[in-house]
């Protein structure tokens, strides 16, 4: 049995810590607002963000993150990407020695283009943990907390900190791999987001399968040239972390994104779709992000710049449907191949 502190009470971190607490482990699950700690330890389920979800006895809920780190092995960060600095600030204040570090946080950052674990090496006194890991894949937080099969990709730079993670997490339920290419596992899980906005817009506008196949292989082609541009492994795109977590996204009722997207399809405006979700939206900040970055590294991703003119130039989207379909003529595969021949001769 390890003590792991959660950092994040939303409804990705209470199912990861609902796995730890299954495992046997001592876990403690913070979150930022104290009335928020004390409901879960009082009504032991967290009504807010995965209602109806009995906990289990082994998680319990902290406000002080002091209290919350103390004597932990492992400290898995979930807030929304926005938070990540600010938490690992407050965490250099609290943690006196070094632990497992690891995130399940799915984000890109706008103006900096940074990584989580990018963000987190910047923020994080380099003293505390040895390499952070990621721990992603195609998994809805409201079916891992019923416990349903699922399966997650830990990765790191150092492979021994991922095994460790795997370790904390696999059960029966679910089944945790390991890979090295901490790049490729971070982009696919934050840019599925925007495709998964698209799809939901797609589904709004009451377009139907062949439209969302189309956007879910687009969006992968789109992913995996600015991915293998960025340093990953292409093949990792073709994994759980890259396609797996692109088809959860797109076709799951769970998924926020899905949802916001379907809202937007459905006319509704930006900022009252955001108010009504009531959770963290990752893509609408990573659309930003990646049109950013897919601008710098001059790496063509139309759909990703059509989301961006819908969400932050009241673009309408059958419009940009409409451009993204009369687009000039082109070979499938062309871009990825330039970009993978240019690796080649680097
Ligand atoms: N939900 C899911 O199924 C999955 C989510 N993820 C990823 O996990 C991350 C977290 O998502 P999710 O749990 O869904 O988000 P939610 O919106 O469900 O919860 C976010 C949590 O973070 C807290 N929070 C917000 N800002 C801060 C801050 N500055 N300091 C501390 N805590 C803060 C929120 O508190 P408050 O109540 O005050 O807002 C809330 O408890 C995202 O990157 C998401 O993409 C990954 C896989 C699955
Ligand atoms: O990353 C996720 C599933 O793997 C969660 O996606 P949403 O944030 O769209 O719900």
């Amino acid at each position: 049995m390890e003590k792991v502190a959660v950092l994040g009470a939303g409804s990705w971190g209470t199912a990861l810590a609902m796995v730890l607490a299954d495992n046997q482990h001592d876990v403690r699950l913070w979150s930022h607002k104290k009335d928020h700690a004390a409901a879960i330890n009082d009504t032991r389920q967290n009504e807010r963000y995965l209602p109806g979800v009995q906990l289990p006895s082994g998680i319990t809920a902290f406000h002080d993150l002091a209290e919350a780190v103390q004597d932990v092995s492992t400290v898995i960060l979930v807030v929304p990407t926005k938070a990540i600095r600010d938490v690992c600030r407050q965490l250099n204040k609290v943690l006196d020695r070094k632990i497992t570090l690891a995130h399940g946080t799915k984000g890109i950052e706008p103006g900096s283009f940074k990584r989580v674990s990018e963000m987190i090496d910047e923020e994080l006194s380099n003293q505390l943990y040895d390499k952070v890991v990621v721990l992603s894949g195609p998994s809805h937080a409201e079916e891992v907390s019923q416990r349903q099969p699922t399966t997650l990709t830990a990765s790191s730079e150092n492979l021994e900190e991922a095994k460790k993670v795997q370790d904390l997490f696999i059960n029966g339920n679910l089944r945790v791999y390991t890979s090295p290419d901490m790049i490729g596992v971070e982009l696919g899980g934050a840019l599925k987001n925007i495709i998964a906005l698209g799809a939901g817009i797609s589904d709004g506008l009451g377009y139907g399968d062949n439209a969302k196949a189309a956007l879910i292989t687009r969006g992968l082609a789109e992913i995996a040239r600015l991915g293998t541009s960025m340093g990953a492994n292409p093949l990792t795109f073709l994994g759980l972390t890259g396609v797996g977590d692109l088809i959860v996204t797109c076709t799951s009722v769970h998924s926020r994104n899905w949802k916001a997207g379907n809202l937007l399809g459905k006319g509704k405006k930006l900022d009252d779709v955001l108010e009504h979700m009531g959770m963290v939206v990752e893509g609408v900040r990573t659309t930003q992000a990646a049109h950013q970055l897919a601008e710098s590294q001059e790496i063509d991703m139309p759909i990703t710049d059509g989301l961006f003119r819908i969400l932050f130039e009241d673009a309408a989207p059958r419009d940009v449907v409409d451009q993204l379909m009369t687009r000039v003529r082109r070979q499938e595969m062309e871009d990825l191949s330039a970009i993978l021949n240019n690796r080649i001769s680097d």
